[in-house]
């Protein structure tokens, strides 16, 4: 028998059924669902992580899309329940869509939809603040303030790293990377070494124009270089942050080996996937070198860390809130329920998933269209002219 699941429904008289397996912040996109003739479901289950079984009692027989989370398994036997009931579209509220096996999407029909841009600052913010919590310690002297440990000022408290002048290495300069980047270079005039598939060229200019910037200010200019691979980010770079996707070309980059190389003093953040660093190396890692540190807003088996991991002093951990702020988590949900209803309404695809500004704005209604659909491509969709 099937397992019950609470639900709270908007518009019920809507035409088409929208699911969304999670309560989203903000009221826009419940909005922009109902004035479009959709019945809206928000499973209220008080559960964090929904099982197969539940959400595919939630699709039911008749389903018209589905918003999903990333902590869900999206693959063979969810898609095709939601094709069987008449299901055209699913998005994730995120823009990471590693939870979901985009090939049976495809093959069952459904468009898989992400939320990319929205995130992008906030996310780079979190990941600036763990790479500044680690380099001056912050949470370990918050917890000694805390402890009534503190007897007054002392030349060796709590001695951290000067971020000014040193190397700020990122694994996966896409928009998030850079995006860090260029906070770590602004901010702390710190030099770059990156190493992404492709070449950062916004970014390089960004950094090229910045150090002249500072040059003729009578400052010491910044500088850029592509790595031509990562382990040579990892051997010069003193704070590293991990922003590529997940799959299996980033599963475990981060290993015994490639820790192994790194300063011994580096600092490590990870706000991408937890599966691209090996956390067990990780935390040996961080038992043999106590002046290494990391930074981590994502762990390898969520919401689990690694044994260990806990203890460390040098270790920072946060779960995973790269992306939350109120007003990306509010954009984040009106991405995502646009994908499922543009997909429902037959729109077509944005051109620029990079420039989703045109659909946060409260005061006019978004355009017609899909913000971002991942395998638009193979389901031949075609793309906007706006
Ligand atoms: N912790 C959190 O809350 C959040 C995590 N994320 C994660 O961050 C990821 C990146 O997001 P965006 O920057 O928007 O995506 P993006 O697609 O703009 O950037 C990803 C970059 O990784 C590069 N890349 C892919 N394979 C690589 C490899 N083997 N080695 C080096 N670089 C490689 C790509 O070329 C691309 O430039 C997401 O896929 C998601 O998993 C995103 C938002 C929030
Ligand atoms: O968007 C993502 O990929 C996240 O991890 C949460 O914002």
């Amino acid at each position: 028998m099937a397992t019950p699941v609470s639900i709270e429904v908007w518009n019920p008289n809507g035409k088409y059924r929208v699911i969304s397996t999670k309560p989203m912040p903000g009221t826009r996109w419940i909005r922009l669902l109902t004035d479009q003739n959709c019945r809206v479901e928000i499973c209220t289950q008080k559960k964090t992580i929904l099982s197969v079984e539940e959400i595919l009692t939630l699709i039911g027989d008749k389903c018209d899309g589905v918003i999903g989370q990333l902590t869900e398994d999206w693959g063979e036997v969810l898609f095709s329940a939601l094709s069987k009931a008449g299901g055209k579209a699913f998005s994730n509220m995120a823009v990471g869509y590693n939870n979901v096996d985009v090939n049976a999407a495809t093959k069952y029909g459904v468009a898989v939809g992400n939320t990319p841009g929205v995130l992008t600052e906030t996310t780079a913010e979190l990941a600036a603040s763990l790479s500044l919590a680690a380099s001056r310690r912050i949470v370990e002297a918050d917890e000694f303030m805390r402890a009534g440990l503190y007897d007054g000022w002392l030349p060796h408290l709590f001695v951290g790293n000067l971020l000014k002048g040193q190397t700020v290495g990122v694994i996966g300069a896409g928009r998030i990377g850079s995006a860090y980047a260029r906070m770590m270079i602004e901010g702390f005039k710190m030099n770059l070494i990156y190493f992404d598939l492709y070449q950062a060229t916004r970014l390089e200019k960004f950094v090229t124009a910045y150090g002249q910037f500072l040059k003729s200010n009578g400052e010491q200019p910044v500088t850029w270089k592509r790595a031509s691979s990562m382990q040579e980010v990892l051997r010069e770079a003193d704070v590293i942050s991990l922003h590529p996707i997940l799959d299996k070309t980033t599963y475990h980059l981060i290993n015994k080996d490639s820790l192994a190389i790194m300063k011994k003093e580096a600092i490590l953040v990870n706000c991408s996937r937890g599966p691209v660093v090996d956390e067990v190396a990780l935390v040996e890692h961080l038992k043999e070198n106590p002046m290494f540190r990391v930074g981590l807003d994502v762990f390898e088996d969520e919401p689990f860390m690694k044994p260990g991991l806990r203890d460390m002093k040098n270790a920072v951990v946060v779960p995973h809130i790269a992306s939350a702020s109120k007003w990306t988590r509010e954009g984040m949900a009106t991405l995502a329920a646009l994908n499922v209803l543009g997909k429902i309404k037959g729109y077509p695809i944005w051109s620029n998933p990079n420039q989703v500004e045109p659909f946060l704005d409260e005061n006019s209604p978004p355009p017609d269209a899909c913000p971002s659909i991942v395998n638009a491509k193979p389901l031949g969709l075609t793309a906007s002219k706006l």
